[in-house]
């Protein structure tokens, strides 16, 4: 791998720019030069995150930027707009970049996250090879390709909005998807519209490269891999795995928490967390907090700056049995002995790396294909369970406590979730069906 150049570029939101974080490690630990390209907004939070972590790096990894098209006070959780604003601005950027880049260090190939797909373009006409990485489940992926069918079904319209309300099985024995609750549903209507819009035109894209690979594992969607044959997983992809570096987080994580967690006795913390970009009621926040002291059971809560529709000082949620923080080290947080279970937004990252160590869930949906990773975990998977909201469209903290007992006195549950980790663990050592895809890709990488 030595003289090999790999570029990489993900779609820039933290779901994303960590899993192609670690698989650009993983490439970089084999000896090839990575260039990995976020964007201006996101390259900052990066390298401040990053300042004053102490991480073996030893690898070449270099991390660069380009903007986004949005002016520096846009709101970047606006997905749609933030999209529209990309393919306007992005595509003479990253070809400029790559130009200028590409003089000196002439680059092997280019792994594009497969909603950046318009990036296809740009190699095809520098004449650099192209790979696809998928960070999210094969079943989207699938919904994904199959949007014109929704559409010719009368699910929903030109523009993605659902026609009838309706729940799909896309596999005999696979998770259900709801027609109300299709991966581009996000923000207001505009913004759904845009994202639908930026979707579509991705994934033809996307779906014209020849390696696509994903941040899955074979036996989690077996049925849907047969569906999607050229998809092949990789995963998990985890921080830590070859490098043990942390990955490229957009806050400062607090690791006082993990010293924390080693006071407390085993399989006995809850840990609450909902990825990087789930907004909440204030009072759904004050509703859980009770719920959390309701179970008497310690807890470890990430309430992120920008978790709550208003500004709030999390301390005021803190209770004598837990710990509030405003970003953890999940990855480390999950392989902790002291963790009972995961109370989660269902982001497929937090379902892997919840996977990869055995930890079952309880699961809280906020948007896009958290709906359909939450089947996977409830009816598919069978390690978790859901929380269910009331009638005013609030979970309570009598549901909280009710499922938090309920799943903590389900062996079978826990049992199955351990199961499921050692297919993961299997997955990739040598020999894995990921560590073998894996391998080939790098083959193809070096030809
Ligand atoms: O305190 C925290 C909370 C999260 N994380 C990490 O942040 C990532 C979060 O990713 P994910 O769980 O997938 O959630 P989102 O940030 O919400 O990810 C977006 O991208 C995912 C991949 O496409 C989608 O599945 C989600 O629905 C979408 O919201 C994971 O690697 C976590 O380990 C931390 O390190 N510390």
């Amino acid at each position: 791998m030595e003289n090999s150049h790999v570029l990489v570029l993900p779609f820039p939101a933290q779901g994303h720019v960590n899993p192609l974080m670690h698989f650009a490690w993983r490439i970089a630990n084999l000896g090839s030069k990575v260039t990995f390209v976020n964007t201006d907004f996101n390259h900052k939070r990066v390298l401040s995150a990053m300042a004053g972590r102490n991480e073996p790096t030893g690898s070449d990894v270099n991390l660069v930027s380009i903007p986004d098209g949005m002016d520096p006070e846009d709101d970047r959780t606006d997905i749609g707009k933030l999209c529209e604003a990309m393919l306007i601005t992005m595509r003479k950027k990253f070809q400029d970049l790559i130009e200028d880049i590409n003089k000196n260090h002439p680059f092997t190939c280019i792994i594009v996250d497969g909603t950046m797909g318009w990036a296809r373009e740009v190699a095809d006409k520098l004449g650099i090879r192209v790979a696809m990485f998928w960070p999210a489940s094969a079943a989207i992926f699938c919904q994904l390709a199959n949007i014109s069918n929704l559409n010719r079904d009368g699910y929903i319209d030109s523009d993605g909005f659902a026609i009838k309300k309706h729940k799909i099985q896309i596999s005999p024995s696979g998770p259900i998807f709801d027609s109300d609750n299709l991966a581009w549903k996000v923000g207001n209507a505009y913004s759904q519209k845009a994202f639908f819009k930026y979707i579509e035109r991705v994934m033809e894209d996307s779906q014209l490269i020849e390696w696509q690979l994903c941040n899955s594992i074979h036996e989690l969607e077996a049925e849907v891999f047969s569906l999607v044959p050229k998809l092949l997983p990789i995963g998990p992809l985890l921080a830590g795995y070859d490098t043990g570096n942390s990955g490229a987080q957009f806050w400062p994580e607090d690791s006082s928490c993990l010293k924390w967690l080693d006071r407390q006795p085993s399989q006995s913390v809850i840990y609450v967390a909902f990825g990087s970009l789930t907004i909440f009621d204030q009072s759904q926040l004050q509703e859980l907090a009770l719920g959390l002291k309701l179970t008497n059971k310690p807890f470890l809560w990430v309430v992120r700056p920008g978790n709550s529709t208003q500004e709030s000082n999390p301390n005021e949620f803190e209770d004598s049995h837990g710990k509030i923080i405003s970003w953890a080290p999940q990855q480390k947080v999950l392989s902790h002995p002291a963790i009972a279970c995961f109370v989660s937004h269902c982001g497929w990252n937090s379902a892997i790396e919840g996977v990869s160590n055995g930890v079952p869930f309880l699961c809280w949906p906020y948007f896009t294909d958290q709906f359909v990773n939450k089947s996977y975990i409830c009816d598919v998977w069978k390690i978790g369970l859901g929380l269910d909201k009331d009638e005013k469209g609030i979970i309570t903290k009598e549901e909280f406590k009710q499922k938090v007992e309920l799943l903590l006195g389900d062996k079978i549950t826990i049992k199955k979730a351990l199961e499921l980790k050692q297919f993961a663990e299997d997955n990739i050592r040598e020999g894995g069906q990921s560590s073998t895809n894996f391998s080939n890709f790098i083959k193809w990488v070096e030809a």
